[in-house]
């Protein structure tokens, strides 16, 4: 099985839309240091927050400039998530986390295996995005798929793969990583800050049933390896 997530949503109607094509977690995106047109102010990602459904995981991405100020941004907003981008330390995150109620999950470079290994005992999941200079997500570039799928393989942490996924690639992505969850901003939308409806609705089909038939595949061969 494999989770889904629609980042950069700033309308009630594309988070319903999110909802209804059966995604499991919806992105608000606020305070970045990066000029996108899914940035929404904190104000208006609590507004978002709550209008969500029960069920529907809410996420606040933000690239706050300090420990202290990513716990403010969760206390003001009440993300069931806060995905924070960013060059935080380990202790950093152990300080988020114990700050918040919100499970934290971070943002990690695909080319930085070793970050990602010294900061997954202490956060609740890691993002392997195909991030910008400045460590923003959004580009709607892919990364090795190969490096993340040996991240996925050697951590001990939910790893969710970003990062210029689209309806057309993702099941090869999914198939590829094996990722927790896959996570698209830019690639499901028709203009920037507007998701186009029809795309998520395919973004997360194609996403499930490629993590449904790995599933399928690993049930028949433990079950050939056992009558074997
Ligand atoms: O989407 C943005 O503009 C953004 C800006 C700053 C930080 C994070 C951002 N988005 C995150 O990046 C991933 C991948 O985006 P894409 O699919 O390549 O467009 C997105 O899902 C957000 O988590």
């Amino acid at each position: 099985m494999v989770r889904v997530k629609v980042c950069g949503v700033t309308t009630e109607s594309d988070l319903r839309a999110v909802d209804d094509a059966g995604a499991d977690a919806v992105g608000v995106i606020s305070e970045v240091t990066v000029d996108t047109p899914r940035e929404v102010s904190l104000s208006r990602a609590s507004t978002l927050f709550d209008a969500a459904p029960p069920f529907l995981t809410t996420t606040l991405v933000s690239m706050p400039s300090s420990a202290t100020r990513a716990v403010e941004l969760a206390a003001a907003a009440s993300p069931d998530v806060l995905q924070l981008h960013g060059d935080f330390e380990a202790d950093e995150f152990q300080r988020i986390s114990a700050q918040t109620d919100a499970r934290v999950v971070a943002v990690v470079d695909p080319d930085s295996s070793a970050r990602a290994r010294a900061i997954a005992h202490v956060v609740d999941g890691v993002l392997v995005d195909s991030v910008s200079d400045d460590g923003a997500g959004g580009t709607g570039e892919t990364h090795d798929w190969a490096a993340t799928a040996e991240v996925v393989e050697t951590l001990n942490a939910p790893v969710t793969l970003a990062g210029g996924l689209t309806p057309d690639n993702v099941a090869e992505a999914v198939r590829t990583v094996r990722p927790y969850a896959v996570d698209v901003a830019s690639g499901v939308e028709a203009e920037g800050g507007v998701k186009a409806h029809d795309a998520v609705r395919a973004f997360v089909r194609n996403a499930t049933a490629a993590g449904d038939a790995l599933e399928r595949r690993d049930g028949r061969d433990e079950r050939e390896e056992a009558t074997s």
